[in-house]
């Protein structure tokens, strides 16, 4: 079954019938069953060891698939088995002819008959000459052990068995399970505090044990460790306000600072005062409940613009999904569409580039490595400064010829004046109406979280150029910025569809509100 990243659940298909049905809002994330601290962090901990087991042996399993096979050539096999036919010619050292290989099954299949025949009658067997020259008392030689892959099932059953029961707690360094060039980095598999926050967060989800992988679990601790430095700035200093005792006025006006400090914005923070302010004069907060209420209240704020936009960002299998990337050089658009080709190829999408920001030849060049680097291929008209437009038609009638799913266009750039950028923009969608009326087209900014508050006005320019349906936001790791994320989804209206926390091509998810919160407030 493909893992599919772009809506995070496995079995895309039986994902694409529930795809056409109004998306449902994420669940409300449901704290474990119990009210009881010490009860809810024993049912965490028996749900994170159930999915450390669970992936420790998935990886042992795939150890099994992976590992190399010892390269015997036939004749040894022959030898440890049956003597060879004495006619097999050997075609060369590494194998046989095909009829002497058919001879060679007759023979064992002559074998198979005598063993069962001796099996039912043991009186009539008759010692082979060789075996009654063997004195009764020398133990017969141990056979050497066949390779894996040459065991019979019940062996394999048996190894795998043993090598469960006696799975160690030490760790196999991913990257040798699996080739180099699927990972970059073997990441750290191993039971501690950032696995148990990471599996807290997926139970909170819905999600079960078995389901967790470990590519999502190295994903969260990435995002963890991307908003340290924005967490820290908060959390230290909300848990010093909040922790004073109930929430009261002077807290209110701390947290404010806070939020503004975070890049929140000043839209965004009023409206988390405002409802903070109610909720004092509603009812006495006290600490882990008011830090309860805020999460809830972030988690709202970022959630808001689902209720315009499609809550579901996922492509449609079997279908031309067009998304058009867009965002200022330098804000992370190459590095953004090789993260997000790389993650449809891991879901099992026919993915594309077309590299139409053709403003700089380099720009081009840089699509292609990343193109390498995702293992899809890059459209792109040789020279400088060629028409976009022709780039991205070329990129379409490239989709439609080969049956691509997600066609991914590096568009603009540059932040030239707005009209320049919504003439191009409109040009790219006219050609795409023209030659695939029928593509589900969708058109996503760039935005450097580093950025803060600056990004967001090169935010406005674009948002008002194209059609956005949302924003990805980069480079969340090692900013102490991590608030610009209310203040994008407050001052743009405009949903978070993926964040970046890194250079990597795997340091890129879909965003999770309730993931994001509770890495900014209590990762
Ligand atoms: N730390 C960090 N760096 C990132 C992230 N995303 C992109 N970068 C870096 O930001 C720089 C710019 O990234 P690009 O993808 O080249 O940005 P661009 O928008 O295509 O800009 P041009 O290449 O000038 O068109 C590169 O050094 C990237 O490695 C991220 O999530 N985290």
């Amino acid at each position: 079954m493909t893992f599919n990243w772009f809506n995070r659940k496995f079995d895309q298909k039986a994902e694409e019938s529930k795809a056409d049905e109004p998306a449902q809002p994420e669940p409300e994330p449901t704290p474990a069953a119990t009210s009881n601290p010490s009860d809810v962090d024993e049912s965490y901990l028996s749900f994170a060891k159930a999915a450390y087991e669970n992936i420790k042996k998935k990886r042992q399993q795939q150890e099994e698939l992976v590992q190399p096979v010892e390269a015997i050539a036939p004749q040894e096999i022959l030898a440890d088995t049956v003597e060879a036919p004495e006619d097999a010619v050997p075609v060369s050292p590494e194998g046989f002819s095909v009829e002497a290989v058919n001879q060679f099954l007759g023979t064992l299949e002559d074998v198979k008959n005598d063993l069962t025949a001796a099996i039912a009658s043991p009186e009539s067997l008759e010692p082979a000459p060789e075996v009654a020259a063997i004195p009764a008392e020398a133990p017969p030689e141990p056979a050497a052990p066949l390779p894996f892959w040459a065991q019979s099932e019940a062996d394999r059953e048996a190894r795998l068995e043993r090598l469960r029961a006696t799975a160690i707690e030490e760790e196999q360094p991913l990257a040798a399970v699996q080739p180099p060039s699927a990972i970059e980095e073997a990441p750290a598999f191993a039971l501690d505090e950032g696995f148990l926050w990471s599996t807290e967060v997926l139970a909170a989800q819905g999600r079960r044990a078995e389901d967790i992988t470990l590519e999502e679990i190295t994903w969260l601790k990435r995002l963890r460790q991307g908003l340290d430095k924005t967490r820290r700035g908060l959390i230290n200093q909300l848990k010093a306000i909040v922790g004073q005792g109930p929430l009261n006025q002077d807290a209110v006006t701390e947290i404010e600072a806070l939020l503004l400090q975070a890049d929140a914005g000043v839209e965004a923070t009023d409206k988390i005062i405002a409802a903070l302010q109610t909720k004092l004069r509603e009812e006495v907060l006290p600490p882990e409940e008011a830090i309860a209420y805020l999460k809830k209240l972030l988690r709202d704020l970022l959630d808001r613009p689902l209720q315009s936009h499609n809550p579901v960002f996922v492509p449609e299998k079997d279908t031309l999904n067009i998304w058009l990337i867009t965002g200022v050089n330098g804000a992370g658009k190459t590095t953004t569409i090789g993260k997000l080709a790389h993650i449809a190829q891991k879901s099992g999408y026919r993915c594309l580039i077309a590299a139409a920001d053709t403003f700089r030849a380099a720009a081009v060049e840089q699509v292609k490595v990343w193109g390498q680097r995702s293992g899809v291929d890059v459209i792109a008209n040789p020279g400088q400064n060629t028409d976009p437009a022709a780039v991205v038609f070329d990129g379409i009638a490239a989709a439609q010829s080969r049956g691509t799913e997600l066609l991914l266009v590096d568009t603009a750039g540059r932040l030239q004046n707005k009209k320049n950028l919504m003439d191009e923009l409109t040009k790219i969608r006219r050609i795409i109406d023209k030659k695939a009326g029928n593509a589900r087209v969708e058109s996503l900014l760039v935005l450097d979280a580093t950025l803060g508050q600056n990004g967001l006005r090169q935010a406005r320019v674009f948002s008002e150029a194209a059609q956005l349906s949302g924003v990805v936001l980069t480079k969340l790791d090692g900013t102490a910025k991590g608030g610009v994320a209310l203040a994008v989804v407050e001052e743009l209206g405009l949903p978070i569809r993926f964040i970046g926390a890194g250079e990597g091509i795997e340091d890129l998810r879909p965003f999770s509100s309730y993931e994001f919160v509770e890495a900014l407030i209590s990762g």
